[in-house]
């Protein structure tokens, strides 16, 4: 058997009586979709932010790519190749499309160049900039302003800049919210793709994204994971079904 990209390992973390992480171990595989699920509040953020290193477990281990990077922090993990998606943009939305890819480009290179002028005459950093834009789909809109694209389009955007870094796996906290049914029909089969440049952690909401998506879920309740399998396990799962309860995805 292959060994995991990324192989969470026991990891705890509280906040005050609040265990927002309890024992929480998980497995990303190349190729994969996993997708993590579960009501509001159960610790999915806090979950993904100490993947990321936005936030230190108390206590378990995080490897990625064989090594452990429990104690780097956010910057060094992106470095080792953990591409990262917010929930809320972290797009400059006065620059055009192609300033946003060439920054993340540049952020890759970690080296400071002083004039923003030089940047966008790099050409090492526009062919990447122009690459991971062509392959989301954005190509044509590379002058656009960011505030003047779609939502969906922005979704893209995201994820071009993710790959400028060359992940070797990808974050994505809720890339469908805010989509509405013709952006999440347009951006499924996308993610449907990378899966195969990049395995993805997926949290979301929409359970139609997430059952269409998926190789496998994890259902996080309270902390816990109570559940990990192929969709249709989960949807049979009798302990998922009474957490998820009134919910008709699941039926
Ligand atoms: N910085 C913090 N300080 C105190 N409590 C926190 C902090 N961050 C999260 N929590 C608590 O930890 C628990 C898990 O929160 P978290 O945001 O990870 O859940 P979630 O599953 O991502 O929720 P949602 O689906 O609504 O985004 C919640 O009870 C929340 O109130």
């Amino acid at each position: 058997m292959t060994s995991p990209l990324l192989d969470i390992r026991g990891i705890s973390k509280s906040f005050g009586a609040i265990r927002a992480s309890e024992d929480v171990s998980l497995t990303l595989m190349r190729g994969e979709i996993h997708a993590l699920i579960g009501p509001n509040g159960a610790g999915k953020s806090t979950l993904i932010k100490q993947i990321a290193g936005n936030l230190k477990p108390d206590s378990g281990s995080i490897w990625f790519d064989g090594r452990d990077v429990t104690s780097l922090d956010t910057v060094a993990r992106a470095q080792a190749g953990l591409g990262r998606t917010f929930q809320i943009s972290s797009l400059a939305m006065e620059m055009s499309v192609l300033q946003n890819a060439v920054l993340g480009a540049l952020g890759k290179r970690g080296r400071v160049m002083r004039f923003w002028r030089d940047v966008m005459r790099d050409a090492a950093l526009l062919q990447v900039a122009h690459a991971a834009l062509s392959e989301v789909g954005l190509a044509a809109a590379v002058g656009t302003r960011v505030a003047d694209l779609s939502h969906g389009q922005r979704r893209q955007l995201e994820v071009a800049v993710a790959l400028t870094q060359s992940p070797k796996a990808f974050l994505m906290d809720e890339p469908m919210a805010g989509l509405g049914g013709e952006g999440t029909a347009r951006l499924t089969p996308f993610l449907d793709g990378l899966r195969h440049r990049a395995p993805i952690l997926l949290v979301e909401h929409d359970m139609d994204a997430v059952f269409a998506l998926a190789d496998r879920i994890s259902v996080l309740v309270y902390g816990r994971i109570i559940a990990t399998g192929k969709p249709d396990a989960i949807r049979q799962n009798a302990e998922v079904r009474e957490a998820y309860l009134g919910d008709e995805a699941l039926t």
